[in-house]
């Protein structure tokens, strides 16, 4: 069924557990992305960035919109890091259940206006929002932000944050940065700070940047063919810890991305004769699958639908 995110997030805050997000950007990753959730009998919530718009458009919104509602477990299609008050109504009037407003790379006053505008016209249309605040590390809109530029989100921040805006559930920055090189190698997730920010507030709070980027993934990537550097990721200890605390809404899209290339690539190299579309993206679909398995093992959201 097609739910908004606040019907999915609440129960999970409430309930010591993480929703994953993960991004989509075909047929073939939303398949891996819901039937696993509906076997699982796990909420899920399905995401599609400027980009994914871009790319695949209303036929790919409709593509989710239509898994989702056969779907028996709750399903939200999510806009991710909507960059302005157009960008997310013109998701609302796509049918989207869900709509991130990221104007966190604005002042604070700023970030506090535009998300209210969005919040207020969202909820007049029944769509729960999602806002940021705090900067993540590593590449954020497509806008280098240097490690020192990167700050984490201030508690009392968050609480006026959360008072002035509306926003239903809010994406903090603690550590964790977009893309497969996450913390060079060392400790990086500030628990202590997620705990604080959720004993202040009680909305679900929302962690992006949140692939394992696992060693095995990496390696089978590499054999391959493929090129990656010193790739890392978070570990599944620090997302059940965030988890426990807070974090309900727990944001994927490069280990799927990884995940979807070794598939292609392998069943490719396996069999270069091969040129039947569906025995190149099948595996990989299946080894997408695998990611989100594990992914709301470790989260705590198998049998919560
Ligand atoms: O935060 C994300 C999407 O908003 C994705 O994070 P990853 O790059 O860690 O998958
Ligand atoms: O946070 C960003 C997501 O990984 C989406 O990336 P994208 O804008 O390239 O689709
Ligand atoms: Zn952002
Ligand atoms: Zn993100």
């Amino acid at each position: 069924m097609l739910v908004t995110g606040k019907d999915i997030l609440v129960p999970a805050r409430a309930g010591k557990y993480g929703v994953g997000a993960f991004n989509t950007n075909n047929m073939e990753i939303t398949q891996a992305i819901i039937h696993t959730a509906e076997r699982l009998r796990s909420p899920v919530i399905v995401q599609m960035s400027e980009g994914a718009i871009k790319y695949g458009g209303q036929d790919l919104a409709n593509i989710v919109k239509d898994l989702a509602t056969r779907a028996t477990v709750p399903v939200a299609l999510h806009l991710d890091h909507g960059s302005s008050y157009e960008s997310a109504l013109n998701a609302i009037k796509m049918g989207f259940t869900s709509v991130m407003i990221d104007a966190s790379h604005h002042a604070l006053e700023e970030n506090i206006r535009e998300t209210r505008r969005v919040t207020e016209a969202a909820h007049a249309m029944g769509i729960s929002v999602e806002a940021e605040l705090g900067r993540l590390g590593g590449i954020e809109e497509h806008v280098v932000v240097d490690e020192k530029d990167a700050f984490l989100t201030d508690p009392e921040e968050a609480v006026r944050f959360i008072e002035e805006t509306g926003t239903d559930y809010l994406a903090i920055a603690i550590g964790t940065s977009h893309g497969a090189y996450k913390g060079k190698g060392r400790p990086f997730i500030d628990h202590a700070r997620i705990e604080k920010i959720a004993s202040m507030t009680s909305i679900p709070l929302v962690a992006h940047g949140s692939s394992g980027v696992p060693t095995e993934i990496v390696e089978r990537f590499r054999a391959g063919g493929g090129v990656i550097g010193d790739a890392a990721g978070i570990a599944d200890e620090d997302l059940q810890r965030a988890t426990a605390h807070g974090i309900a809404k727990v944001n994927v899209d490069t280990d799927l991305r990884l995940a979807s290339t070794v598939g292609i690539r392998e069943a490719l190299n396996a069999n270069p004769k091969e040129f039947d579309p569906r025995k190149v993206f099948g595996p990989a679909r299946d080894l997408m699958s695998k990611i989100v398995e594990h992914k709301m093992g470790v989260l705590g959201s198998v049998g919560k639908a």
